[in-house]
């Protein structure tokens, strides 16, 4: 049995040396044409096949990873071999089409075959990049008749599918920038992520039910508005300021704008950033659907330009302002940040803005630009205009209707009797809802609904109570200043 294959081996082996010898050049070259013709008449399909890594740089082909997802989401039906792997803990295991394996696909009445294939490339002795150990490859096998409908159809169908399952099965992230120290290599890694998982929707928000639809209508025309931003002109864009007292849900609604979205955000961390070039190659490494986030954008930098730094140095920043620092929250946390910020970065307000409207800002599309402050009015009129926040949300105090979400949320209330004071009160003082919401979160097993809306109300009229006092030693202050002229 060997002996008799090894010398139809060696016997096929001479038949080639002898073909390569004694037959020219040209001649083997109009016999291989038409034994491919012939061959097409034996064998009428058409081979396509995708690679999964393009010819430059060894990025990974788009259509490969679109045809991926496309074929794993069909073929879990009809393939009889799956490759299983677990995404995460807490997730379903994803399956997709094991190498070698081979599945039929019916696009309007037309029978077409993809079967999953791969090699593996011969080890460089030495070599700069990372070579892949293996990479795949899938091949689409029709009928010639077919030609037309495949290629005009059915392989843009395949990959705008794939693409669409794609975008709604992915795990969204969170990004943070690094330090420019920790920028190495061709490969840099200027953002660092972690998968985005906070709960927060715009049903859980507490805020008046107007504002809120308000908001989402908004983002909705936004994310819809491909081809409106491309007939005026404008990048496909949108400003967001967020001002308001601390615990009034900024961080919270930026949260649920990208879960109401579905789309990732970019916590940019104005203060690490070195410089206005830095802050552009932030800027273009950013994605696509996604948000990005200056929190706290008048601690982040001197964003109140030259006019600021001049009063400095004209002794303007008097005894009595740092006293009044001092006592503020606000400004403390805005005063510790100036001093740690202060040479460390560089970017400017022209920097900002343009980052925020220039001409860099159009790559990526589908963005959301989002500050937040509390105070509105200590940020340079230019980074707030018209047109370039396009939109400017206060979010204040708790109000009733915001109290209702809470309870909801909190308790699983619709009504109860003392809602009634509540409101009265919740008319009469000023109570975030970040306090408002821990007061009515229960504290042990033993404290019920009304235990919780108890504690509410006391600490309302603590507050009242407080505010009145305040109110009262202040006209005093005014009073005596009055009498001593
Ligand atoms: N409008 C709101 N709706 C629901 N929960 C809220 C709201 N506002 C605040 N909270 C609750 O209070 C906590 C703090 O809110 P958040 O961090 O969003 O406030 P903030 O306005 O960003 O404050 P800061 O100005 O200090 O950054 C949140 O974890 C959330 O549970
Ligand atoms: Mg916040």
């Amino acid at each position: 049995m060997w002996t008799q294959l090894s010398s139809a081996i060696t016997g096929l082996m001479l038949a080639w040396v002898m073909f390569e010898q004694y037959f020219p050049y040209q001649l083997r070259g109009y016999l291989q044409k038409y034994s491919q013709k012939l061959m097409s008449y034996v064998y009428p399909y058409i081979q396509i096949t995708f690679h999964e890594f393009t010819s430059e740089r060894l990025k990974r082909s788009e259509a490969f990873s679109a045809i991926q997802t496309y074929i794993g989401s069909n073929s879990t039906k009809t393939a009889k071999r799956l490759k299983a792997e677990v995404v995460r803990n807490n997730q379903p295991l994803v399956l997709t089409m094991d190498d070698y394996e081979e599945v039929t696909d019916v696009f309007n009445g037309v029978k077409v075959w993809w079967a999953s294939s791969k090699t593996v490339p011969k080890k460089q002795p030495f070599s700069f990049h990372p070579v892949a150990e293996e990479r795949r490859q899938y091949r689409l096998t029709f009928h010639t008749r077919d030609r037309e409908v495949i290629t005009e159809k059915y392989i843009e169908h395949v990959l705008k599918e794939g693409k669409a399952i794609a975008v709604k099965n992915r795990q969204r992230k969170l990004f943070t920038n690094n330090s420019s120290e920790n920028w190495y290599g061709w490969k840099s890694t200027k953002w660092s992520h972690v998968l985005f998982e906070h709960p927060a929707t715009f049903d859980s928000l507490a805020m008046e039910t107007k504002m809120k639809e308000g908001i989402k209508k908004d983002l909705t025309r936004f994310s819809n508005g491909k081809n409106y931003y491309a007939k005026i002109g404008k990048a496909w864009k949108r400003g967001y300021l967020l001002y308001g007292p601390p615990g009034t849900g900024k961080s919270t609604m930026i949260s649920a704008m990208a879960n109401f979205l579905d789309y990732d955000i970019y916590d940019l961390e104005l203060t690490t950033v070195k410089d206005n070039s830095e802050l552009r190659k932030l800027l273009i490494e950013t994605t696509g659907k996604s948000i990005i986030v200056i929190e706290d954008i008048d601690c982040s930098l001197d964003l109140t330009g030259q006019r600021k730094k001049t009063k400095e140095k004209d002794g303007d920043d008097d005894d009595d302002d740092k006293s009044d620092k001092e006592k503020d929250p606000i400004s403390k946390k805005k005063s510790e940040a100036e001093k740690e910020n202060k040479n460390r970065s560089k970017v400017t307000l022209s920097g900002l803005l343009n980052f925020i409207d220039g001409i860099w800002s159009a790559c990526g599309g589908e963005r959301i630009i989002v500050f937040t402050t509390n105070y509105v009015d200590r940020l340079d009129p230019a980074l707030i205009r018209t047109g370039r926040m396009d939109k400017h949300i206060e979010l204040s105090y708790c109000c009733f209707e915001a109290f209702q979400v809470l309870a909801k949320n909190y308790l699983e209330l619709k009504s109860h009797e003392l809602f009634g004071k509540i409101e009265e009160l919740l008319g009469e003082t000023k109570m975030s809802p970040a306090d408002v919401a821990e007061n009515l979160m229960p504290k042990s097993d033993e404290e019920d609904e009304e235990d919780c809306l108890k504690r509410l109300i006391k600490a309302l009229e603590t507050t009242k109570e407080e505010a009145r006092k305040k109110a009262e030693e202040a006209a005093l202050k005014a009073e005596e200043a009055a009498l001593n002229g």
